[in-house]
């Protein structure tokens, strides 16, 4: 869906942004690029809807080459979110959702109703925010508008940019969690740039690693966690790697222990959450055990002790082996 092949970008100073970059971005997958700051990301990703042109090197959309697609043209079929979201302070919610469809032409009563939607499904209840300002909503809910506008014109490709960047660690978790959950519905080919290698790891199917200007490595999150291709990456996921590991094993039924007892648990989780959302019920529960439920039917599965944590995680450990 997007490739690129041998991109290198050297800005009029003299400076190399990125050096012979070559990657590919398969349709409905979401791709993270994670680095420190300078490395090379922001510029990636704006080579893709040509805010910037690479020096050398070519970037294919669908197989056809950017460099010669109309930059309007081809920006209709690449949505954009960036931190600051940049919403229109005078405009409402609605208005500021149904921007995009209305300047590709949609009749405005089409694109309201569209707008609408997208509130509904970025967790905004239309009749009680669209007709807000954006100086009426927190950092989250600007963020979640900032997403839906994204998808109003319902483009192929979304390029995000640090898009949970501006809100708190807690609400950023959330906004994640419904993103994710989001994107199994919408299934758009996704560039997301972040910093935040536990951010990496949680949205992405597959991560870009930047050292300066190159990718050090380009794997999915477990392999990256579990098999570090170069000392840099090493470094870089850091000592904590088995912590950050908890964020990308999820929960199965071999893990958890028979539902015994008179009492069930108080506390539970569903099977499928990450083996961090379940450390972390599990540490507030003084009996050392949660209940883990079937989602589907929400009954009870069985139960989640230390020693279940600790198997998942090995089990995680030999599957990467
Ligand atoms: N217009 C420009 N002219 C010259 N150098 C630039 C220009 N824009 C970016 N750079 C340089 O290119 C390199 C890569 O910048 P880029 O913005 O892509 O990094 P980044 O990884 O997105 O960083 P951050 O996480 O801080 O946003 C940096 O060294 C930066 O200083």
């Amino acid at each position: 869906m997007i490739r690129f092949e041998h991109v290198t970008k050297r800005y009029p100073d003299g400076t190399t942004a990125v050096e012979d970059l070559s990657f590919e971005v398969a349709e409905g997958e979401l791709v993270t690029l994670v680095g420190p700051s300078g490395c090379g990301k922001t510029t990636t990703m704006k080579m893709v809807n040509r805010l910037i042109d690479p020096t050398s090197g070519r970037i294919l959309l669908d197989g056809e080459d950017i460099a010669a697609a109309d930059p309007v043209e081809l920006r209709r079929r690449i949505g954009y979110v960036i931190q600051q979201v940049g919403l229109f302070p005078h405009k409402t919610v609605l208005e500021n959702t149904a921007t995009v469809p209305q300047l590709i032409g949609t009749p405005r009563a089409a694109a309201r109703a569209r707008a609408a939607e997208l509130l509904e499904l970025v967790g905004l209840d239309p009749s009680v925010y669209g007709g807000r300002y954006p100086e009426q909503l927190s950092g989250g809910q600007r963020q979640r508008v900032g997403v839906a506008r994204a998808l109003a014109a319902d483009p192929p490709v979304l390029l995000m940019d640090e898009p949970f960047g501006a809100v708190d660690p807690v609400v950023r978790e959330r906004l994640q969690n419904e993103f994710l959950t989001l994107q199994k519905t919408v299934r758009k080919t996704i560039l997301l740039v972040t910093h935040d290698l536990e951010e990496a790891i949680r949205l992405g199917d597959r991560i870009a690693v930047y050292g300066t200007g190159t990718i050090e490595q380009f794997d999915r999150p477990a392999a990256v966690l579990g098999d570090p291709a170069t000392p840099y990456v090493a470094s870089f996921v850091g000592a904590d790697r088995g912590l950050k590991r908890l964020a990308v094993t999820t929960l199965g039924a071999g893990d958890l222990a028979p539902a015994e007892g008179p009492q069930p648990p108080r506390t539970s989780v569903a099977l499928g959450a990450t083996l961090r959302e379940a450390l972390a019920a599990l540490l507030q529960e003084d009996s050392g055990r949660i209940g883990v439920t079937d989602p589907d039917t929400g009954e009870l599965a069985g139960v989640l002790t230390p020693e279940g944590v600790h198997r998942a995680l090995r089990r995680a450990q030999l599957q990467e082996a």
